[in-house]
């Protein structure tokens, strides 16, 4: 596969330019270096600038200020390095699961033949072995999620951004799917860029966690997270260490007025 990716984020603000002609900054001087192979979870209050952050690293929004680098390279259009999930699947229902997953090669012109049992063997990965045949319409919410990943990792991407991924998934299924992102990114030791709403599965799957201010987004806390892995989801929320590091993420929103202590 390709290697890890580094990044790094220097300086970068945002700001938008809304209908009424003022502009909204969402992102105010963020840095950030990232490693290459570690998993980076960054967790803020809605509307804090983490899709824009993430936009800005896939290369689908110019920043207003500051320098994004992949590997690098100054991020100003997609970087071949990088592969995105969405919180919404984004599947294209008349083609097959197979063809969705070989979409972005056959975008950059690739040989599909070449593509089609790796993604056959990213399917048997995530338990659909034998779903290339089917349609979107024919998967759950869940496996539909998984086909998404598998597109984001047909081409072997060193920094996968996920924005979100399980946001729209029921409980169980996201709980899995956590446990399965774990596993996978044991197997690839790619880096992983993971935005979350959920400080548990956060400091669940994450080598680090990033806290992100209220809008205009800033990096409030930067918590490395040190636990064994494999981690085990059932019976985490009794391991003391996640305790410890899931108090340390409140009580920085409780600080910040984001959640209100009782
Ligand atoms: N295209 C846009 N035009 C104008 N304003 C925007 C645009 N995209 C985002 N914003 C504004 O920028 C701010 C940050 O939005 P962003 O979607 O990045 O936040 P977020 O942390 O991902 O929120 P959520 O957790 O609710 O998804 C918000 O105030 C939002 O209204």
């Amino acid at each position: 596969m390709s290697s890890a990716a580094a990044v790094t984020i220097e300086g970068v603000s945002k700001s938008y330019e809304v209908r009424t002609g003022e502009d909204v900054l969402a992102l105010d001087r963020v840095d950030l270096d990232i490693k290459p192979g570690s998993f980076v979870a960054i967790v803020g209050p809605s509307g804090c600038g983490k899709s824009t952050l993430l936009s800005l690293l896939a290369g689908l929004t110019p920043v207003s200020s500051g320098r994004l680098g992949i590997d690098g390279d100054i991020v100003v259009r997609p970087h071949p390095k990088a592969g995105v999930v969405f919180q919404s699947d984004l599947l294209l229902y008349w083609r097959s699961i197979l063809d969705n997953i070989l979409l972005p090669i056959e975008i950059k012109g690739l040989d599909r033949k070449a593509y089609a049992d790796r993604a056959r063997d990213l399917l048997a990965q995530v338990g659909l072995k034998g779903f290339a045949d089917k349609f979107p319409s024919e998967l759950s919410g869940g496996m539909r999620q998984r086909v998404a990943i598998c597109r984001a990792l047909i081409q072997e991407p060193g920094l996968l951004l996920m924005d979100e991924p399980f946001g729209a998934l029921d409980a169980l299924t996201r709980e899995q799917m956590i446990m399965d992102l774990q596993t996978m990114w044991i197997r690839l030791r790619n880096t992983v860029l993971f935005i979350t709403h959920g400080i548990d599965e956060a400091v669940f799957l994450a080598d680090r966690v990033i806290v992100m201010s209220p809008r205009p987004g800033r990096v409030d806390l930067d918590l490395a997270i040190d636990i064994p892995r494999p981690r085990r989801w059932s019976g985490i929320h009794e391991d003391p260490a996640f305790q410890h590091y899931v108090r340390q993420v409140r009580e920085m929103f409780e600080a910040k007025g984001v959640l209100v202590a009782h």
